[in-house]
């Protein structure tokens, strides 16, 4: 494992610095191995995993069930020690840090999306969106969790509590709620995964639009082409090793690769592939 005097510039950091002084990658996998069990039981869900996702963009990780792809996403924010291998997160290296630092990372710098939208249901939209925030001890500046749920089109919804929104508004909130400290990376682990596929649309419309005008990096799992379809780029993975990626997916060439990495075979048929908002631009 990668480790280098706390403060101090590794090599492999030196070399992603700009003329600014800021890495242009807000994550970094290098070599990223992760072993699960014991000697006669063992499974290697991530195998030697190197990759990186570039400030502002939007990429989606695909790949048949098992391939590791939640196993990439918790090591990549910091939820899973890798068995082998570095992990950079704006420039500090997961490695190098104990439980109560990357707790301090995830909160601040990190914003996470999942499918089921994990709301406090007594909370009201606001509170449930500031909460991030408060356990932090900060309190939001001025407008901006109005502004936050401007964009994600909740401003009339403040005070509601999450039983009495649908489900798509639900995940509005969960979005607003990862946004609301500016993380530098958003996690999202099937985001649409219980919705349905016109507020599929809506919801990842939204993360395309963080990505394009907030500079959010977006990093999302998902078994759907047509979700994978809002990316910039898709990666794929097979029996935890990276299995190429694609650049301006569209759903057809995302499904076409997933059924040469033996996805969908025994799910019936493929799924039904609707435009997506790019397409129909
Ligand atoms: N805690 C664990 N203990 C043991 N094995 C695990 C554990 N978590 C994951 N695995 C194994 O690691 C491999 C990768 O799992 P992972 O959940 O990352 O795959 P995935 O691509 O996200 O799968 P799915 O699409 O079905 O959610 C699988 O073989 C899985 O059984």
């Amino acid at each position: 494992m990668n480790r280098a005097a706390p403060g101090r510039t590794t090599k492999r950091q030196e070399e992603t610095l700009n003329s600014s002084g800021k890495t242009t990658d807000a994550v970094r996998l290098t070599d990223v191995r992760k072993v699960y069990g014991k000697r006669d039981n063992q499974v290697v869900a991530l195998d030697g995993v190197t990759t990186q996702f570039d400030r502002g963009t939007f990429t989606a990780v695909m790949g048949p069930s098992g391939s590791g792809k939640s196993t990439l996403l918790q090591a990549a924010a910091g939820l899973d020690q890798p068995t082998s291998g570095s992990v950079l997160l704006e420039d500090h290296e997961l490695s190098e840090m104990n439980e109560t630092e990357l707790t301090k990372l995830r909160r601040d710098r990190i914003g996470f999306v999942f499918q089921a939208f994990n709301l406090l249901p007594v909370l009201t939209v606001r509170q449930n969106v500031t909460l991030p925030l408060r356990l932090a001890g900060d309190k939001p500046a001025r407008g901006h969790v109005s502004k936050i749920l401007d964009q994600v089109g909740l401003g009339e919804r403040k005070h509601h509590r999450p039983s009495e929104l649908s489900g798509g508004q639900q995940q509005r909130v969960a979005i607003a709620r990862a946004l609301i400290s500016d993380p530098a990376v958003v996690f999202a682990d099937e985001p649409t995964g219980a919705l349905d596929t016109r507020t599929a649309r809506d919801i990842l419309g939204l993360l395309r639009h963080a990505s394009e005008t907030a500079g959010q990096t977006i990093v999302m799992v998902t078994h759907d082409p047509v979700a994978a379809s809002y990316a910039d780029r898709v990666l794929f993975l097979a029996d935890g090793r990276l299995a190429g990626a694609l650049s301006s997916p569209t759903p057809e060439s995302v499904a076409e690769r997933m059924t040469h990495l033996g996805a969908f075979v025994d799910d019936g048929p493929l799924p039904r592939l609707e435009p997506t908002r790019r397409e129909q631009r």
